[in-house]
């Protein structure tokens, strides 16, 4: 089962992916952008503030393209329970805010057209909730996404995405304490599980 945490920068994903660690020992935890070579060209991109949004959304989806043949689908093949964070939906949501004001049409259906030929959908994703303001605040403008304002278009994709499949989203809300929202996420986590090995023995 893959489950995949998104939010805005700053929403607590990276605190409550260590938190699950502990939980899921046996789990495989893994992230976007990923530690590789391809990772590395997404962060240098990252820290262009002139790069070209386009060529910035191919960097992005290469390093996904990679992450799924190196690390997700072997884990998935082996029936591992898989914890990412930042996955797919980062894309949908930053690289359509990014190519707003492109000459692109509608970018965030052309980025999710790009995955459909090729991506593994996540099983559920946790969403941690979070105006702009706190978030840019809490990320501390340490990259060129990290601006309330851009935020702002980001958080408004998330809400386009979470429209377009409910079923999959499930809607944390990441301005409690930290304590907070760990345990409700390792409750939503629990409970994924269980419907996810109750689906299997029915199956
Ligand atoms: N619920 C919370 N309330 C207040 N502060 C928090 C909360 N969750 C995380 N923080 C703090 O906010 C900062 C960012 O947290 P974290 O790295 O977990 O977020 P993130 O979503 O992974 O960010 P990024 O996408 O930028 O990597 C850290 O200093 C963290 O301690
Ligand atoms: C996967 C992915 C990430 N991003 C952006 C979102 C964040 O600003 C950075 C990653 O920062 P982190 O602190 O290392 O998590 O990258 C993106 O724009 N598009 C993506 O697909």
């Amino acid at each position: 089962m893959l489950i995949t945490l998104e939010g805005l920068d700053g929403s607590g994903k990276t605190t409550v992916w260590e938190a699950l660690r502990d939980v899921y020992p046996d789990a495989v935890f893994t992230r976007e952008p990923t530690e590789s070579w391809y990772g590395d060209a997404v962060y240098r991109s990252m820290a262009d503030e002139d790069a070209d949004s386009l060529a910035e959304l191919f960097l992005f989806t290469a390093d996904h393209a990679d992450h799924l043949s190196r690390v997700i689908r072997p884990a998935l093949a082996e029936d591992d329970l898989v914890i990412s964070d930042r996955y797919s939906d980062s894309r949908f949501a930053y690289q359509a805010a990014s190519l707003e004001d492109s000459d692109l049409r509608r970018p965030l259906e052309f980025i999710r057209g790009i995955h459909a030929a090729f991506s593994r959908p996540p099983d559920a994703t946790i969403y941690l909730d979070v105006d702009p303001e706190t978030a840019a605040a809490r990320a501390g403008a340490t990259n060129k996404f990290e601006r309330a304002s851009y935020l702002a278009r980001v958080r408004e994709n998330y809400e386009r995405l979470i429209d377009a499949e409910p079923h999959r989203f499930v809607r944390v809300d990441a301005t409690q304490s930290p304590e907070d929202v760990v345990e409700m996420v390792e409750r939503s986590v629990e409970r994924l599980v269980r419907e996810d090995g109750d689906d299997g023995r029915r199956g």
